[in-house]
């Protein structure tokens, strides 16, 4: 499916709808209506959802006004079943270079820009040849916009929770997010902790087993992954999205997916361990 029109830089979006927007009030004398323009709140957040029958044009109406254009042509049903996964971490850690690689293939080199608000992208995964779309969102690491993710975080079902291994801060503000977890997302959502940056060996601070132990102690999947050179990256989102999947389609006679089992059988198929 080409869902490349799927990128929303919903907060760019609503800046320019914000600062454009001039509410019309009039005087007390009811005779001269003057402007009253509201400044832009990057803090504040609005979500409208799209209802409709299949092929009345949502997707179509969203394009246009996230891109201003049309796309004639093709008509490609959105699949039938869907899931929310969150990438959170300290700033820097490099979510935003993990989804590209995961989406487009390819590694966000050169300057660090961080990511303003919370921004999404889609990626249809087969899972046991069924689609399955990953709606996944990139949210803002830095401490000012964290009451803007926490909005979205009861409407995820899993969340990728990363750290740098090149970075000690991040690897021990873990538990922190952990505890910020567990304060607003759903109970029973699926949590794996991800050590990225995995290739930058010689600047390694966090070892792989400490990363283990933690992710041990709080009963999460582990891997490292490498946004560079794309190690673990596809598996990540795959045993998420087998993991979600399952959830959602087994009979109660059927034996539960096993995560962990999944991870460390493809971790071995793979050779993935190494930067
Ligand atoms: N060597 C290496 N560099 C990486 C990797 N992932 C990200 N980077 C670099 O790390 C920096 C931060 O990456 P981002 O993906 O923007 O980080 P982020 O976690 O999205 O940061 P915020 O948007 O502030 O939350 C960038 O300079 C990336 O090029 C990786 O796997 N290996």
């Amino acid at each position: 499916m080409d869902d490349s029109w799927d990128t929303h830089r919903m907060n760019e979006r609503w800046k320019m709808v914000s600062s454009d927007s001039a509410y019309m009030s009039s005087t007390e004398d009811g005779q001269t209506p003057t402007a009253i323009t509201y400044p832009y709140n990057e803090e504040l957040t609005h979500k409208t959802i799209l209802v409709g029958d299949s092929g009345v044009g949502k997707t179509s109406l969203l394009v246009q006004f996230d891109q201003g254009k049309f796309i004639a042509g093709s008509f490609t049903s959105t699949v039938g079943i869907g899931f929310t996964v969150m990438l959170l971490g300290d700033s820097a850690v490099g979510k935003t270079c993990l989804l590209v690689r995961f989406k487009d293939g390819a590694f966000l080199g050169g300057n660090f820009i961080a990511t303003v608000g919370i921004d999404f992208r889609n990626k249809v995964v087969d899972v046991d040849n069924l689609k399955v779309k990953l709606q996944i969102w990139d949210t803002a690491g830095q401490e000012r916009f964290r009451s803007v993710t926490h909005a979205y975080y009861r409407d995820a079902q899993a969340l990728l929770l990363l750290y740098d291994i090149t970075s000690k801060p991040s690897f021990d503000n873990i538990r922190a997010w952990l505890t910020e977890i567990h304060e607003h997302a759903q109970k029973d959502v699926v949590i794996m902790l991800l050590g990225n940056k995995s290739d930058m060996a010689a600047e390694r601070v966090v070892k792989t087993e400490d990363g283990e132990k933690l992710a041990k102690e709080y009963g999460v999947p582990f891997m490292e992954t490498s946004a560079k050179t794309g190690v673990n990256v596809d598996l990540a989102f795959q045993a998420i999205g087998k993991e979600l999947k399952h959830r959602a389609t087994q009979q109660p006679n059927e034996p539960k997916f096993q995560i962990h089992d999944y991870i460390e059988s493809q971790k071995h198929k793979t050779g993935c361990c190494g930067p």
